[in-house]
């Protein structure tokens, strides 16, 4: 369907057009019309289908410039999803001339105050910095007519439901609630009846939770072979932007290092880094300047990095829902992507548990043997010195090259250049991982007992297992680690001179998985018992698992 057949103005169907977005997404199309006459939505759909616009363009329809009040309030779990929001708000609100600004933890909060004085009348947010502002009086909700909880799910495990309250409560009774997620496990009902008014779900019918768009791979392994299992990988699969997602930030500090040891461009992002060096990080994906992200579950939910080919799980996320969130960041916006699980055979339970969530079985993949990894090596390295001829100025140093080429026949000069190109000797260099502890065994289904023969999938030779990727391949180069670790964080760290509650001195982690093993969370389960957050609680019982930044 065409944008123009939504009941959109003239001025906002200009702004879709220089975006580039010709048809509205099944998601765009199905909820833009409901929240357009102000219902209150829960809107599910796949990841990279399009949910900001879905919510962004009805609320920017209804932005009056003349008001000078915060209109709408988007409610994003983690600080980089908080920017990008508020950075595609801005852009398809330009040519209507709406003032958007974003406030988040670790980032000077006088700054913030001074940004807020242009009067803005959409604000986008992280929740511990969002009630600071409102402590502080420098954020005023009463006039909000929209509240958006993004991704509010994830909102729910990282603990914010007391801090989503307190927001929700300076916000007018009568103002119109969205929520939205790729899923919605059973407590977002509960959000439902509790801060909305006769919500209807819209719930795009896919037969997967997961997009067809991404090739899903596991590899079972050890846990001490993983690290040298997935760079072989990454050889052989030649991922040209990839997401490597890690359960822990100590983790993920070691991975990047590893991967950079190796010759690899990698940097780490999780919650203990200070924001300047997380935004810092971002750009340089971005830009390519290096090509590959290792994170915690911070860069899980809702980041939207065009071109990333393959995500890793170096971890199996301990919650389902995480793997679908982290895998969505890859094969966006109709493009294709590649994942790749490494799953320890004690953790073939959580294996199930995804496949049982996603109603997709991936596919088992065999590790690359050094040999293999050895020639794709190569083989990237062949490319790269079809990319060094192209961009080489041969006149600078034409005295050396005259000299070389009358020294040495034209294949011992290539055979040179290729092998120092490939740098086959930093395969070798030794990375110690620290071995993390074992994912407790899961309750419910996929419980107990040998799950290698309960589910037939005991390693071994599986007679439809796909060496390095090349069973379905589409694609046969990639590689893709993802892993999520630390997931969201959330923002309330003082850098900034937030004043208050503490906040753990940085993004918090938490343990998110507490009482969730049982996959059916109560509502309870997300509260606060003392006033401090259920996840910090847990936190110290079981900090070894599932650890999650946020902020
Ligand atoms: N109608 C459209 N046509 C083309 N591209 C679109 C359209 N709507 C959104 N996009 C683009 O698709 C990508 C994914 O959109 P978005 O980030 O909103 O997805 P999402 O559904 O919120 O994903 P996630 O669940 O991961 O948060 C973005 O790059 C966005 O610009």
């Amino acid at each position: 369907m065409k944008f123009n057949e939504l009941g959109l103005s003239q001025e906002l169907l200009q702004s879709i057009a220089e975006h580039g977005y010709v048809e509205a997404t099944p998601i765009q199309e199905k909820t833009i019309p409901l929240t357009l006459v102000g219902k209150d939505v829960i809107g599910q759909a796949q990841t990279g289908t399009g949910k900001t616009a879905a919510f962004g363009l009805p609320i920017l329809e209804h932005i009056d410039l003349n008001n000078k009040n915060i209109q709408a309030l988007i409610v994003s779990p983690t600080r980089e999803l908080a920017i990008q929001t508020a950075d595609e708000l801005k852009k398809l609100g330009r040519d209507k001339h709406v003032d958007v600004q974003v406030v988040f933890g670790g980032a000077d909060i006088r700054r913030q105050i001074q940004n807020l004085k242009s009067h803005p009348q959409i604000l986008v947010g992280t929740p511990g910095r969002l009630l600071d502002h409102t402590n502080r009086k420098t954020v005023k909700l009463d006039h909000v007519n929209t509240l958006v909880l993004d991704e509010a799910d994830e909102m729910l495990n990282m603990g914010f439901l007391d801090d989503i309250e307190a927001i929700i409560e300076k916000t007018p009774a009568t103002r119109q609630t969205l929520l939205f997620s790729a899923t919605m496990p059973p407590a977002i009902k509960l959000i439902g009846v509790k801060f909305m008014t006769n919500p209807e779900h819209i719930q795009i019918e896919a037969k997967e939770l997961t997009t067809d768009l991404v090739d899903q791979y596991f590899v079972r392994v050890r846990e001490n072979e993983k690290f040298d299992t997935m760079t072989r990988i990454f050889d052989v699969q030649a991922p040209k932007l990839a997401i490597v997602f890690g359960r822990t930030k100590r983790r993920v500090e070691e991975l990047a290092r590893g991967l950079e040891a190796r010759g690899y461009h990698a940097a780490g992002l999780h919650g203990d880094l200070t924001q300047q060096m997380r935004s810092r990080v971002l750009a340089q994906f971005k830009s390519h300047e290096i090509n590959i992200l290792v994170a915690t579950d911070v860069a899980a939910r809702g980041l939207d990095v065009k071109d990333v080919s393959h995500v890793y799980n170096f971890d199996i996320p301990q919650d389902p829902e995480s793997y679908v969130h982290r895998i969505g960041r890859t094969g966006r916006a109709g493009a294709e992507g590649v994942s790749v699980t490494f799953v320890a055979p004690n953790e073939m339970d959580y294996l199930r548990a995804v496949e049982n969530l996603t109603k997709k079985r991936m596919t088992p993949l065999e590790p690359a043997t050094l040999q293999q990894a050895r020639v794709g090596k190569i083989n990237n390295a062949a490319g790269e010195v079809a990319k060094l001829i192209q961009s080489t100025d041969v006149s600078e140093i034409q005295d050396q090259v005259n000299a070389l080429t009358e020294k040495y026949s034209a294949e011992q000069l290539a055979a040179a250049l290729l092998s120092s190109v490939a740098d086959l000797e930093k395969q070798n260099t030794p990375v110690e991982i620290t071995r993390e502890r074992p994912l407790p065994r899961r309750r419910g289904n996929g419980r107990g007992g040998n799950s290698r023969q309960r589910d037939g999938r005991g390693g071994g030779n599986r007679r439809n297992s796909s060496r390095n990727g090349g069973g379905r391949d589409r694609r046969s180069n990639g590689g893709d680690r993802d892993r999520r670790s630390n997931g969201g964080d959330r923002d309330r760290r003082s850098n900034g001179g937030d004043r208050d509650r503490r906040r753990d001195g940085g993004d918090r982690d938490r343990d998110r998985r507490g009482s969730s093993n049982n996959g059916d969370r109560r509502f309870g389960d997300y509260r606060r018992r003392d006033g401090r957050s259920a996840s910090r609680q847990g936190r110290s019982a079981n900090r070894e698992f599932t650890i999650r930044d946020k902020d």
